[in-house]
């Protein structure tokens, strides 16, 4: 608050040309109000007040509006929900009916009302005919004249809440197993629930304060349509005084529902200020979000955790098999472009078998031969492996690859921004049309039709998406009890989930009340508890600070030992990648680019993304006939082994403690046979005890990641700008096939 009431002052004074009218604008809406005051006949003011002819009007006016919020609910709410969130042809135009009461003359809307409902109207006679219901000049007509102007102003404040819930929240609980009407009553109404109480509030004013198209299509009827604005135009003729007053009560009631919203508009409102002061994050139609505060980001090292047995495959393009159930078919020749690993070895097209389905204890069928055919099945008919859930799926659109994958298996997704990870992750969810997932197994048969909230696939977002509104063991227990669990039992399983995870001390806590490292646990143990067959979590350290990522990457570690199924865990943190995953599936442009243990991508990385990822030189080439690598500037390298026979490109890939930086050129015969260039030094950083140093090659070479020991870069003393020599040894060398 202070902080804001500084920034304000600091702005300087406010000047003359806006201060002047600003003040003029709230003299004009005051002098009504003050005017009122002023001539309210303050001594017989509860007489009048209280006068049957007031009370009676008071009534009906209440009921009126009371309907009239009712059926602006009934049809107002679902109608906001439309607008907000499904596309549909005339979209604008429904928009612009829903808003035209707003603008319309009060009276305009009761004459169209009457065209519409009246007797003669286009509708009025099928009402009377049905239903026996004749609206104009009846209570049900007043309702409806209300609920006409009034709705548009519940439908457009759900709707803007509506539009701001982000779909994280919806689409994790929908993950969690709640069918689609359970979503809506335990996720979204309660999150949207400050922009439809505000709407209502204001409907429900409106409404009581009709009076043009009520007069006009219900009449003015003493006790069933004469409401208290119709009674205060009557009294201005005979009792200007009474008229007065009774506007008063009128004035009060609009008054108390501001009050009651200034927390939404007048920036009064205690409820959220606790959550402000923990920076939840814009969302719910000016409400904050909690947990979905920025954090920073950084790793730390961990060991590799390996939990699988056997191997797993993955591959871009190829359908190796189909679910269970399912006959295969031969494959068609354009979907065999895959890069399948096993080892380091890549296949390609018209490469072995186009499918190689390894799994725990089981080996390829030797039978299949090379060529399409059907791949042997290792479990057939069996339904579920005993031993936990494997994940076998061909997505294909946006995002290609067919995943197969053992039990238990952890695998990092990693890839530039915009290579289809998050794309992979929603394809298997069923939450995309951008791509698909068909067949997708995890042991039960092909769950490729099957509704996201039946797949049993649990979806940890970046920022937890944790439900606001409920405790962090209500939280946890939300899958359980989407999936029919009974409350107790869910808690209580809830509980252990917590315990597990080291945060049941905080089971009572709402998500704004937890820190990152804290939400985080929860939006572990919840998505554990759900009793997921596949697991994915997208960045779930990324907005981390240092010592929460590494507590929770200890707990995710020792959580995930225990999981049955397989966990697809989105990172763009290579030491996240390295000490969690069992295997890393490298995407690029929507396809696979290498699929491989930790180890075996750290010495062999076959992109040069994932080479800089890892902290490596990596120099895309074409092989010569000489066995070395010829890069696109011209530079040739050599490195401590030709490429594999056949290669015709290749990858370059040396350590930043590889390549020696100096200020002379090398002489020749050097360990660098020949790997030298002139470049110019553009970043310099410290790195642990050693100095990173980035040159750029420019015309003359590729750019490098060299690290200087300190005598060396004591020596050479680099400067950014500075011209110096590349040199890397041939023998740290590495020529990765691509
Ligand atoms: N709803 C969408 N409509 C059209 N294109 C989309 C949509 N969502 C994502 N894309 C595009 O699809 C590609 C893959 O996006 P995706 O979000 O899967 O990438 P990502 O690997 O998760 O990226 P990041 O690391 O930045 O999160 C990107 O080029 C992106 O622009």
């Amino acid at each position: 608050m202070r902080g804001s009431a500084a920034g304000l002052r600091g702005r300087g004074r406010t000047p003359l040309a806006l201060g002047v009218p600003a003040g003029l604008a709230v003299v004009f809406l005051l002098v009504p109000l003050a005017g009122v005051l002023a001539r309210t006949p303050w001594g017989s003011l509860p007489s009048r007040v209280g006068s049957h002819e007031v009370r009676q009007a008071l009534t009906l006016s209440l009921a009126v509006s009371g309907w009239a919020l009712l059926f602006s609910l009934v049809l107002g709410v679902p109608l906001a929900w439309l607008l907000a969130r499904v596309d549909f042809p005339g979209k604008a135009l429904v928009r612009c009916l829903v808003m035209l009461p707003m603008v319309l003359p009060p009276t305009v809307a009761g004459v169209a009302l009457l065209q519409g409902y009246g007797r003669r109207g286009v509708a009025g006679p099928w009402l009377e005919e049905w239903f026996g219901v004749t609206l104009p000049f009846s209570t049900a007509g007043a309702v409806v004249a209300s609920a006409f102007v009034a709705m548009p102003f519940l439908v457009i404040s759900l709707e803007g809440a509506l539009a701001g819930l982000h779909p994280r929240y919806e689409e994790t609980a929908v993950s969690l197993g709640a069918a689609p009407l359970r979503v809506f009553r335990t996720v979204t109404l309660p999150m949207v629930a400050p922009g439809l109480v505000a709407g209502a509030a204001l409907c429900w004013a409106r409404a009581l304060g009709e009076f043009g198209a009520t007069i006009t299509f219900a009449g003015n009827l003493p006790g069933e349509t004469q409401t208290l604005p119709l009674q205060v135009y009557l009294l201005l003729q005979d009792d200007p005084e009474g008229a007065t007053a009774v506007s008063l009560l009128l004035l009060a009631i609009a008054a108390a529902v501001l009050l009651a919203l200034r927390g939404r508009w007048l920036g009064g409102g205690g409820g959220t200020a606790a959550r402000r002061e923990r920076g939840g994050a814009a969302d719910v139609a000016g409400t904050t979000v909690p947990g979905a505060e920025a954090r920073t980001a950084a790793g730390s090292g961990a060991p590799v955790r390996s939990c699988a047995e056997g191997s797993s495959e993955v591959s871009s393009g190829t359908p190796p098999k189909e679910a269970k159930g399912v006959p295969r078919r031969p494959l068609p020749a354009d979907a065999r472009t895959d890069t399948r690993t096993e080892g380091a070895e890549t296949r390609t097209e018209g490469d072995a078998r186009p499918c190689a389905v390894t799994r725990p204890g089981v080996d390829p069928d030797p039978g299949t031969g090379p060529g399409p055919g059907p791949c042997t099945d290792p479990d057939p008919g069996t339904d579920a492996t005993p031993a936990g859930y494997p994940l076998y799926a061909h997505v294909t659109g946006a995002t290609r690859a067919v995943l197969d994958v053992p039990p238990g298996t952890t695998v990092a997704v990693v890839g530039p921004n915009g290579a289809g990870k998050t794309t992979l992750l929603r394809a298997l969810l069923g939450l995309t049309r951008r791509a698909a997932a068909r067949p997708l197994d995890l042991g039960g048969g092909d769950l490729s039709a099957a509704p996201a909230h039946r797949r049993r696939i649990a979806w940890v977002p970046q920022d937890g998406a944790l439900f606001p509104h409920l405790t962090a063991l209500a939280n946890t227990a939300y899958g359980l009890r989407a999936q029919g669990v009974p409350r107790a039992e869910a808690r209580r399983e809830a509980r252990a989930g917590l315990d597990e995870l080291g945060i049941g001390h905080l089971a009572h806590r709402r998500p704004h009340e937890l820190s990152g490292g804290q939400a985080q646990r929860v939006a572990l143990a919840r998505a554990l508890a759900a009793r997921p067959r596949l697991l994915l979590m997208d960045e779930p350290l990324a907005a981390l600070d240092q010592s929460a990522k590494a507590s929770v990457r200890q707990a995710l570690r020792r959580r995930l030992a225990g999981f049955g199924g397989v966990c697809l865990l989105v990172t763009h943190d290579p030491v996240e990648a390295v000490s969690l995953a069992d295997r890393v599936l490298v995407l690029e442009d929507g396809g696979v680019v290498q699929y491989a243990a930790p180890d075996e991508l750290a010495r062999l990385p076959r992109s040069p993304w994932v080479a800089r990822m890892l902290g490596h030189n990596a120099w895309p080439g074409k092989v010569t006939a000489e066995g070395t690598l010829r890069l696109d500037a011209g530079t040739e390298l050599t490195a401590a082994a030709p490429p594999p026979e056949g290669a015709t490109a290749a990858l370059a890939v040396a350590g930043p403690e590889a390549v020696a930086l100096s200020a002379s050129r090398p002489p020749e015969g050097g360990p660098e046979r020949g790997n030298v260039w002139p470049g110019t030094v553009r970043e310099v950083s410290a790195q642990g005890g050693r100095l990173r140093v980035l040159v750029g090659g420019g015309a003359d070479g590729p750019d490098a990641v060299a690290e200087l020991p300190p005598r060396a870069a004591a020596e050479l003393r680099p400067v950014e700008g500075a011209r110096v020599w590349v040199g890397v040894r041939a023998a740290a060398v590495t020529f990765v096939p691509l």
